[in-house]
């Protein structure tokens, strides 16, 4: 089976601008990505999807197969799912077939390498048909979770059966984390959002659950690089 790792990282971000080449513990946040996908034994190849050319340097140097990503699907409201459709398009034209796609946001760089061979290893075995990360939260939609009412006042998110004085009492509820996305080319192109197939899967300790958006989690992510030991690739 032909596993491909992807990296999505365009020019054009608003909230950190440049944020997929800024250094981060000595390499450009990409870099952590592709080297992680390298290292692993069951990823064959390594693509980097981007409508930046300084992006597209930094992935080539470090061994990544770019793909150029048309500016209509790199603006601030493209959907990624269709830059997914655009890579395995490009992908199956210039490299043939492959059976298992994996996406390794560049902007989760904190990631074992175990972790995402746990999500390939369940949609090869059929575990259904896209595993997500998840980490455990201690914000609860049935607890301390509010929407905002037309009349102003708030409310629940989620409305419990029954009161919930503790949070504890309340179902456990999970962040979705950016770290990896594990499906296979056939769903990307037959269906068009994460959630409508069977989601599967592998729960990653918080310490490894930042996602970059803006300076204060690219401070954060280098803290917790720091306290992981920058052993993301090595550690199984
Ligand atoms: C494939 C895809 O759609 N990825 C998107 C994810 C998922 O939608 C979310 O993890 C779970 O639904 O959300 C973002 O990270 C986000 O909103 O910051 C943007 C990213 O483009």
């Amino acid at each position: 089976m032909k596993t491909f790792a992807f990296v999505f990282a365009r020019g054009g971000s608003k909230g950190l601008p440049g944020k997929n080449i800024k250094p981060l513990a000595g390499k450009p946040l990409l870099a952590h990505a592709i080297e992680m996908a390298k290292a692993s034994s069951v990823i064959d190849r390594v693509f980097v999807s981007t409508d930046d050319a300084g992006i597209a340097e930094v992935a080539q140097y470090h061994g990544a197969i770019v793909i150029e990503r048309p500016d209509a699907l790199a603006t601030d409201t493209s959907p990624e799912w269709l830059c997914w459709r655009h890579a395995v398009n490009w992908v199956n034209e210039h490299y043939g077939a492959f059976d298992i796609f994996v996406s390794l946001p560049a902007t989760s760089p904190i990631r074992r390498i175990g972790d995402v061979e746990a999500s390939i290893e369940k949609i090869k075995s059929k575990d259904g048909d896209i595993c997500i990360s998840i980490a455990k939260t201690h914000r609860n939609p049935f607890f301390n979770v509010v929407k905002l009412r037309e009349d102003g006042l708030v409310e629940l998110m989620n409305t419990p059966d029954a009161i919930i004085t503790r949070r504890q009492d309340a179902p456990q509820a999970f962040d979705i984390v950016t770290s990896f996305y594990t499906t296979t080319p056939d769903y990307i192109l037959t269906q068009s959002g994460l959630f409508e197939g069977r989601v599967s899967h592998v729960e990653i300790p918080k310490s490894h659950a930042v996602d970059i958006d803006d300076i204060y989690d690219f401070k954060l992510a280098e803290i917790m690089m720091r306290e992981t030991g920058c052993e993301c690739a090595a550690k199984k």
